[in-house]
């Protein structure tokens, strides 16, 4: 069935001002001034006062669900279907985070192929938090070659007094295997780094890319605003031409405690001339646990995929273009996961694509061509919703 987006303003991301966008199947066969179908059946939809965006990419959920670390009780719910819609994302990476035991990676596998058949895209990391890595196969990089939903590896926690504390060795090699596996398959092979707020930060990566022939941008270090010694330091790893990734999900406690706002990272990184180099991820249905300073459970919370938008309108409302903001949930990720048909409104991409109101709300989202909500009405509910 072919749909016709009449008179809608399109980002992108770039501006491309007002244009009818013709939906061909799963992807983008026509963008114009006019484009008519004539004698054809085709479904029109108003694009009057409205902006088009590209379906957003999350390339950080805990699809699984995830936590723990208060005891079994606090092992995080999954994901439901209708949230990852109700949050305009098209596409989802899923990964497993601080339990990899109890969370297994052929889990994380069939969620992302149940989030794949009730339509929208989904990839997913091989790990967890702890190096030796878990895997499928015994190995990262039979992993990434042999298994097409496996783009990379994370989240590996860096930083933070629940990771394996690695040595340096083991994040080369893992890095060097992900980029060879990565290569060898075509894949991004990109090593998903968990930040924790441990006062070496980004250090160790700093001096793998010193002293190794491995680029920055094999490393995606993530939650890069938890913190503003390790943010700081993120802004460094950006100038350098690495990616920083920063979390939208929080709460008003770490705010408190030195967080920096998303929307306020993603403005500074754009007002740095860093726009390129940066992401937003939700880290949904992730525990977001609080611990005092001896290291204490004092409170936990879930992620929320809806925060990722949220930080880019909160942006937009800073005075940050609307064309620069959604840069950091669309075509930069697109381009870090090397997926080549997503993350921009082109002809031949696939239809991923959200439409926005007046008031910059969430209107309509289609995934792959398939309306999943429209006038904000969810129409595609995940099947045991
Ligand atoms: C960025 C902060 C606020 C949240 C962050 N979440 C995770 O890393 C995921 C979590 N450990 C899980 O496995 O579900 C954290 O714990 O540091
Ligand atoms: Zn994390
Ligand atoms: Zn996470």
């Amino acid at each position: 069935m072919l749909k016709l987006i009449k008179g809608i303003e399109v980002y992108s991301p770039k501006s491309l001002g007002i244009k009818d966008v013709l939906i061909v199947g799963d992807k983008i066969g026509k963008i114009d001034d006019e484009v008519d179908i004539l004698g054809v059946e085709v479904e029109i939809i108003d694009g009057k006062g409205k902006r088009l965006l590209p379906g957003f990419i999350d390339s950080h959920v805990h699809i699984t669900g995830g936590g723990g670390e208060g005891g079994f009780k606090t092992r995080t719910p999954e994901i439901v279907l209708s949230d990852i819609i109700k949050g305009g994302i098209t596409t989802i990476v899923g990964t497993l985070g601080t339990d990899g035991i109890t969370r297994s990676l052929e889990n994380l596998y069939a969620k992302a192929k149940a989030l794949e058949e009730e339509g929208i895209t989904t990839f997913i990391y091989t790990g967890s938090y702890r190096v030796p890595p878990v895997t499928f196969t015994g190995s990262i990089m039979k992993d990434l070659i042999l298994i097409d939903k496996v783009i990379g590896v994370g989240e590996i926690a860096l930083s933070d007094h629940r990771s394996s504390q690695p040595t340096i060795e083991e994040i080369k090699r893992l890095a060097a295997d992900a980029r060879v596996s990565g290569i060898l398959s075509g894949k991004a092979g990109v090593v998903n780094i968990h930040m924790g707020d441990g006062e070496k930060g980004l250090d160790m990566l700093m001096e793998i890319v010193d002293t190794t022939e491995i680029p920055i941008t094999q490393f995606y270090p993530t939650h890069v605003n938890r913190n503003p010694y390790l943010f700081r330091q993120g802004i460094e790893f950006a100038k350098m031409g690495g990616f920083i990734d920063f979390t939208t999900s929080s709460d008003p406690v770490f705010y408190e405690e030195g967080e920096i706002k998303a929307s306020k990272a993603l403005k500074k990184c754009i007002e740095d001339d860093l726009e390129d180099n940066v992401t937003l991820t939700s880290d949904g249905q992730g525990s977001l646990p609080k611990f005092n300073e001896k290291r204490e459970l004092v409170g936990l919370q879930v992620g929320r995929v809806t925060t990722l938008f949220k930080e880019v309108r909160d942006a937009v409302f800073d005075g940050v273009p609307l064309e620069k903001a959604i840069k950091a949930i669309t075509a930069n990720p697109a381009k870090i996961l090397k997926l080549s048909s997503k993350g921009y409104i082109k002809e031949g991409y696939d239809a991923d694509m959200v439409l926005i109101d007046e008031e910059y709300n969430i209107d309509t989202v289609i995934a792959k061509g398939r309306i999943m909500m429209k006038d904000k009405t969810i129409l595609t509910y995940g099947t045991f919703e």
